[in-house]
Formats: structure tokens, sequence, C-alpha cells
């Protein structure tokens, strides 16, 4: 049988707890310093603790240990039990008690300055989830006997409140501590309760509370079947809840919170029940809703699993855009790259030298420009020497977050562009404006075949899904079957939109003319024909081919182009900083790229590391990213996003 269960942060705060037996604290403290200082052998998972949905069990003094940790919120989440017994469901209770834990208090745990966390009605979710999950594992009731005396005992020995594991008090990270109700010692036969809710404000009746105390001092006679159970036996018959002015609920309806007590037998009942119910003061997430629109508080046990089906929802769907190469996995580790050395130790570049080779590895193997990676890892080296690393914080994952810092730092535009406020702001200027109406110009540059005209076609798609006027001008006057190319994707785009309002044309003058006249000139046809914006298509030309290059220069004065944005494929790899650099250049003293558009995205997976390389070799941010071969496959750029793929593991 389960003997405890802890929620810890990483800096040794219990959060939470259950016990139902005497558990030497050394068996948890041991695992936390193999596990999360040391990162032993035996801790395998800890490489994918954020992945994972529990990791390799630990095993100490004939206990064994199921694991999971929420990297993000430097939570831990542990199952301790004797390691003679098999308890098939144990997996599952890490996991959901996870998933549940980080669904409701979540917000809590990131919010700037968390000083306390208020779990306590969270008894109520662990009780449902231990008895539906044990339940299944056919537990005994003597064993539940046994583990609520195993509990008050416990009780005793260890006062509910503020508690730390093996850390010293000036260790403590500032931010997380337990609320000091956190910690009560349950029995097991409490989550009939079903007014449980998370926040403050749960609401129990008279005869619960009545029902609550009877459970908390009487001991569970052997054989009886667990009010929760039976609950679940009932599932259906449920009826809706009147409270009364002092939250209390009005026990004359004669409707008890024990579902097992009665089952509704029509729906004509349980609507006017749900009618009856007065909702005032109790907060909306913990609402259910019947057909007619009509609140009625919410099962614990319905909650729970709606918690659970949608985290399985959200994992399902980061699996499968994972897979695909698409946006948005979760923060992984880096695998064993790094692991050496303990926390709590005042870094040296001895120490550091090895691990950041590590580093540097793997910004490369993501693609990353060598010049690139090796400058990153040189001022992350500088930055931790002489720093002391946090007491359970290992080399590794000091690193790893200097290295977030920096790559955020990096990547992170200086201001960010809101592209249809700034087309606004110059196709309508305010009346008092000195300023003319004009269109608002944007010029598409790159090497051949990046991918120029498929994603200015995409940029035009979300701008007449915006409803604009857009004038799509054919500055490739050089490749021949480009002015056609573009006609293409002009038709299919007057076709998608047709409905929504926008209006797009096509500028052209075939090939041979001057590309920069013919730029300005859509231009000046733009002004007159009252488009609102001219995208303007270039020829592809390789970065170090000096006449091509050399024209951008009479481009960009000629269209007179607010922005200037360069298409780099995310796959590119070495060539990506020369290409940056020698764009950025082309336009004489007074002008620069505006900003890069990184296309092909969705062939790379995480090997994203080009953009890095382009805005290493630059300074100019990253605007956009394409992810495939549609039209509405254009994003704006996450720096998250970005991060969070160049330190997964690979
Ligand atoms: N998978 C994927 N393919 C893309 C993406 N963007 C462009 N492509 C493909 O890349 C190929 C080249 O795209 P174009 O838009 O013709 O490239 P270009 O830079 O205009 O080519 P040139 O005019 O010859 O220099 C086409 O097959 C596009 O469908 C993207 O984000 N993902």
């Amino acid at each position: 049988m389960l003997d405890t269960f802890e929620i810890l942060t990483t800096s040794g705060v219990v959060l939470w707890s259950r016990s139902y037996a005497n558990v030497n604290p050394a068996v948890i403290n041991t695992f936390i310093s193999d596990v999360f200082v040391e990162e032993k052998s035996s801790a395998a998972g800890a490489s994918k603790h954020s992945s994972a949905a529990t990791n390799s069990p630990y095993k100490a003094d004939q206990h064994t240990l199921k694991w999971a940790f929420v990297k993000e919120l430097g939570i831990i989440f542990v199952a301790v039990y004797r390691s003679l017994l098999h308890l098939q469901w144990i997996d599952d209770l890490v996991d959901h008690i996870k998933t549940i834990f980080v669904k409701l208090y979540g917000d809590q745990l990131t919010r700037p300055n968390t000083t306390i966390i208020e779990c306590e009605s969270f008894d109520e979710y662990f009780n449902q989830q231990l008895q539906e999950l044990e339940g299944a594992g056919a537990t005994t009731a003597e064993a539940r006997g046994s583990r609520k005396e195993a509990s008050l005992e416990k009780e005793q020995l260890d006062p509910p409140g503020l508690v730390h594991r093996n850390v010293a008090k000036d260790d403590i990270s500032p931010g997380i501590t337990a609320s000091p109700a956190s910690r009560p010692i349950t029995p097991s036969g409490k989550s009939h309760l079903v007014v449980a809710k998370a926040g403050p404000v749960a609401k129990m009746s008279r005869r619960a509370r009545k029902a609550q105390q009877q459970s908390n001092s009487a001991p569970a006679s052997s054989g009886d079947e667990s009010p929760a159970r039976r609950a679940k036996g009932a599932k259906g018959g449920k009826k809706g809840r009147k409270w009364d002015a002092d939250g209390l609920a009005d026990e004359e309806d004669d409707v008890q919170l024990d579902y097992s007590a009665q089952a509704i037998t029509s729906e004509s009942e349980a609507e006017g029940l749900a009618r009856s119910t007065a909702l005032e003061e109790v907060d909306s997430s913990t609402w259910g809703q019947t057909t007619k629109g009509k609140f009625v508080l919410r099962d614990l046990g319905d909650e729970v699993h709606s918690i659970l089906a949608s985290a399985e929802a959200e994992n399902a769907a980061s699996k499968t855009e994972s897979s695909s190469g698409l946006l948005g996995t979760g923060l992984n580790t880096i695998s064993g790259l790094f692991r050496n050395v303990v926390g709590g130790k005042t870094l040296t570049k001895e120490d550091l030298d090895k691990a950041m080779k590590g580093m540097e590895d793997h910004l490369l193997r993501k693609n990353v420009a060598r010049e690139a990676a090796v400058r990153l890892c040189e001022g992350v080296e500088k930055e931790l020497v002489g720093v002391k690393t946090g007491s359970f914080e290992s080399i590794n994952s000091r690193i790893r977050s200097a290295m977030e810092s920096s790559l955020t730092k990096m990547l992170t535009p200086t201001s960010s562009l809101d592209l249809l406020r700034e087309i606004d702001s110059v196709t309508s200027p305010p009346a008092t404006s000195l300023r003319k109406r004009r269109p608002y110009v944007i010029s598409i540059v790159g090497v051949n075949g990046v991918g120029k005209s498929t994603n200015l076609s995409k940029i035009c798609f979300f701008l007449l899904q915006n409803k604009y006027k857009v004038l799509i001008a054919a500055g490739d006057t050089f490749r021949s079957g480009a002015v056609e190319q573009l006609a293409v994707h002009v038709n299919n785009l007057k076709e998608l939109t047709k409905r929504e309002g926008g209006r797009v044309e096509l500028y052209q003058k075939g090939y041979g003319k001057d590309a920069a006249a013919v730029a300005k000139d859509g231009v000046n046809f733009a002004a007159q024909e009252g488009f609102d914006v001219v995208l303007i298509d270039t020829a592809g030309r390789r970065h170090n081919d000096q006449r091509l290059m050399s024209s951008l220069e009479k481009f960009a004065k000629f269209a007179q182009p607010d922005k200037i944005l360069m298409v780099g494929e995310a796959l590119v790899g070495t060539d990506s900083v020369a290409q940056a650099r020698n764009f950025n250049a082309a336009f004489g003293s007074v002008r620069s790229l505006d900003g890069f558009i990184i296309s092909k995205c969705d062939t790379v997976g995480d090997m994203v590391g080009t953009l890095v390389s382009l805005v290493h070799a630059t300074n100019v941010p990253v605007l956009f990213v394409g992810v495939g071969q549609h039209y509405s496959d254009l994003r704006n750029f996450s720096v998250k996003w970005a991060v969070e793929k160049l330190l997964g593991n690979n």
C-alpha cells in the first residue's frame, strides 16, 4: 500500500503531503539528493523529467519511490511504498496527481513572488484519485484502517505546516512556501464530500461537515465500502445543491451530497433541482452545466476526469506536433550532456569547461552556426564563473538557464512589430497629421529558392483576410517563369479570399526591365489606385554575386520600402551567417534589413539553429516563420518556442 505521497519543490519545500505509514525521512532526502543534486545514473529518468509521465523507480531502504517532475515549475511528485508490494496503479496515481496539481495550482506557482500555495482543498482531489485507482486495484478495508492509524500517528510526529527537506533555511529559494494548512493528514473516507473544489470559497453543507468530522474522528469500519466508492457506483444519480445565505447547504431540500444514498430517477427531477440551485459566491470554475443552461455544482470526479482528459488531449496534440516537426513542444531538458557536478558550489572556469563544450556541441547539432555557438557559450561561461549554484542545482541546469536567458535576450526584438497597426498608420494617417495617405511597402529579398514568393503570398493572404487592398509587384524581372508564378499566386489568393472583402492585383512589366524602376512604378501605381499595401517580390540572388547584390541598393532607393524582409531557409546550415551579413549590408549605408522570415521550419524539426545564426550575425530580428506550403502556414515568431526547440533534447 502507499506509505506516503509528497509534492515538493526542488528547493525542498513540501507543498502538500499525505502519509499512511512512517517512512524514514532519509528515504526522500536521499532520493532528492541522488536524482536532483547529483543526477546519479539510477535516476536515468531525470533527463526526461518534464516529458515523461513518471520516471524510473528509485529504490532506498526497502522502499520504492515513483516520481514525476515538472521542470517548468520546479515541482517533484513522489509516491513511496514498500518494495515488496506491486502496486499496478502507482504510475497512474503519480501521473494523475501531477496533472491535477499543475492544473489547479500551476498559475499560483508561476506568479512572481508567490509566498504561499493555497492547496488545502487538494486533499479531496487526492482522495478521489487514490480511491478511484486503488479501487480498481482492490485495496482491502483493513488496509485502510491501518493506514488511517498510521496517518494519525504521523500527524502527532510531524505537525502540519511549512516543511523543508534537507535544506538549510537560508538556502530555500524565494517564492514558494507551503500553506500551513497544506498537509492535513486525512483519513481516506473523506472524499465523498463532493463539495470539494480548488480555491478559498469551497462550500460545505452542514451534513457534509458533520460527515467529515465523523470520518476524521472515527476509524473506518472494516468491510465498509467507502462512501466515495459507493458514490462512484451511483454515478449519474446526482442532484444540485441549494445553498443558504451562509454558504451552507439547505438540508431541507433533502438532497444529499453523498450521492450513494439515492439516485435521481428522472431527468425532470434533475432539472428541477438544477433550477433550484442558487449560485451566489460560488466560483464559476466549479460549475457544471445542465442542458437547460442552468448551472449546478460539478462533481469532483467529473472535474478530475475532465482535467485528466484535457491534459491527455494536450499531450497527444504536442506529440503529433513534435513528430511532424511543427510548433509548440514542451520545454525538455538536454540529455546527459553536462551532468557532472553538484549544486551549492562556486563555479570555476575548470568546472565549466567540459560542460560548456557539451552545450556548444548541442547548439551545433541544432544547426546553430559555429561562430554563433562559440560566442554564445563564451558569454555564458563568462557570466557563470564565480557564481554560486543553488542548493539543488547542478552545473548543467545552471548553464541551461543561463543559455536560456542569453538566447531569449538575443532573439527578442528591441521593438515589437504590429504589422497591421503600422500599415494603418501610413494608410490612414490622422486628420491632424501633415503626412499624406500612401501605401505601405514591403519588399522580400533572399537567395534563390528559399521561399520568397511563397512567403510573400502568405503575408498577402494574411492581409487580405484583414480586408486590405494589396498590390503584388513582380520585381523579379530576371528569372523566366517568376512573373507567371506570381500570377498563379495572385489568382489563388483572389479565389481563396473573395469573400473576405480584400483585393489583390498583380503589377508586372515582364522580363528584362530594371527591377528598381518596376518597383518604383508599382508603388506609384498603388498610390494612385488606392491600394493599402505593396508587396514587392525580388529576384533570388547568391549573396556572393556582386553584380546582383549591388543592384539592391538602387532598388531600396527607388522603392523606398517600409520594411525589407529577408527570407532565410531554416535548413540553410553554415552558409547562413554570410548570407545574412551580405544581404544586410547590401542596401547602402542608410538602410539595412528590417527582419527575417525563416521559411521551411516545418522541415527541420527542432533544429532551428539557423535563426540564431542569422540574428547573431546581423542583430536583425526574426519576425515570421514559415511552417508549410499553404497560404496560412505563416506564424509570428515566438522567442519562447525557438528557445524551447533549441534547448530541448535531440
Ligand atoms: N515545406 C515548406 N516549403 C516551403 C515553405 N516556404 C516555401 N516553400 C517551398 O519552397 C519552394 C520554393 O519557394 P519559392 O517561393 O518559389 O521560392 P523563391 O525564393 O521565390 O524562389 P526563386 O524565385 O527561384 O528565388 C516551393 O516549393 C515552396 O512551396 C515553407 O515554409 N515550408
